[in-house]
């Protein structure tokens, strides 16, 4: 894989237009990702107009429920034939048994690949204090992080959504084909915002991940084609 395949752009916005608006300025990216705002608008009309442009996509829906319901909700994504798809690792083993139970099933029975199902670890908008403070876990949160991670590789799923910053950690722990997949990452010239445990996209793949999901330094940018090209160019320094 080149560089460029990569990188995931969400497409955070909140309509259809302005998801084709960034589709069409974004001709070179060939993976983007749908999450909450943009498929609560549209629906799955979002991805069949991804799928007409032949894009590879990541539904992002982050399911956190009981095990039967988020079975369900796994049931109905993977007959949309998407690439990757998100529960939260904090479901616990037996929601995350049956969701990966549930996309195998559904996707054999419609006659589809079944989509990637990776565990968010921890928010990449959470901090240490946070972690402590407001969520009261006793971990440190490489330590937490790392335990959610392995947590889904041993209940079966694909991967692992983690920050930059603990996924060195994840790639020499967990087995080579868990996908690592690292939202948080940010170029030296773009702003953090509410990301707390960031790090550039060259760091991020010199460090294990598989994939990086860059939103605003390139959907915000003034020309979002060129902050995209920005970004491949510093990181064919590292991965070709
Ligand atoms: O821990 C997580 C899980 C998912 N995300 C999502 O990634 C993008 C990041 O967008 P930026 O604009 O680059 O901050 C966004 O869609 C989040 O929902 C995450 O940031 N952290």
């Amino acid at each position: 894989m080149n560089a460029k395949e990569r990188i995931i752009v969400p497409l955070d916005v909140p309509d259809e237009d302005s998801a084709t608006f960034l589709i069409n300025k974004l001709e070179q990216v060939t993976f983007f990702k749908v999450g909450l705002e943009l498929f609560t608008s549209t629906g799955p009309k979002i991805i069949d107009l991804l799928k007409s442009r032949k894009k590879r996509i990541f539904l992002d829906l982050k399911f956190h429920d009981i095990p039967n319901t988020v079975a369900g909700a796994c049931r109905s994504a993977a007959r949309y034939g998407v690439d990757l798809l998100t529960i939260h690792a904090t479901c616990g083993t037996d929601a995350l048994k049956a969701a990966s139970e549930a996309v195998q099933d559904e996707a054999a029975k419609v006659n589809l690949n079944p989509p990637k199902l990776i565990a968010i670890t921890l928010l990449t908008s959470i901090s240490s204090r946070q972690l402590a403070f407001d969520l009261k876990i006793p971990l440190e949160l490489p330590e937490y992080a790392l335990a959610m991670a392995l947590m889904a590789q041993e209940t079966g799923l694909d991967g692992a959504v983690c920050s930059p910053q603990e996924v060195a950690q994840l790639r020499q722990t967990c087995k080579d084909n868990f996908l690592l997949v690292c939202p948080g990452v940010r170029p030296t010239w773009a702003d953090k915002g509410d990301q707390k445990r960031s790090l550039t996209p060259a760091q991020a793949i010199a460090s294990g991940a598989d994939y990086l999901v860059i939103g605003r330094p390139i959907t915000a940018a003034a020309d979002p084609e060129l902050a995209w090209q920005r970004i491949c160019e510093e990181l064919i320094t590292v991965s070709g």
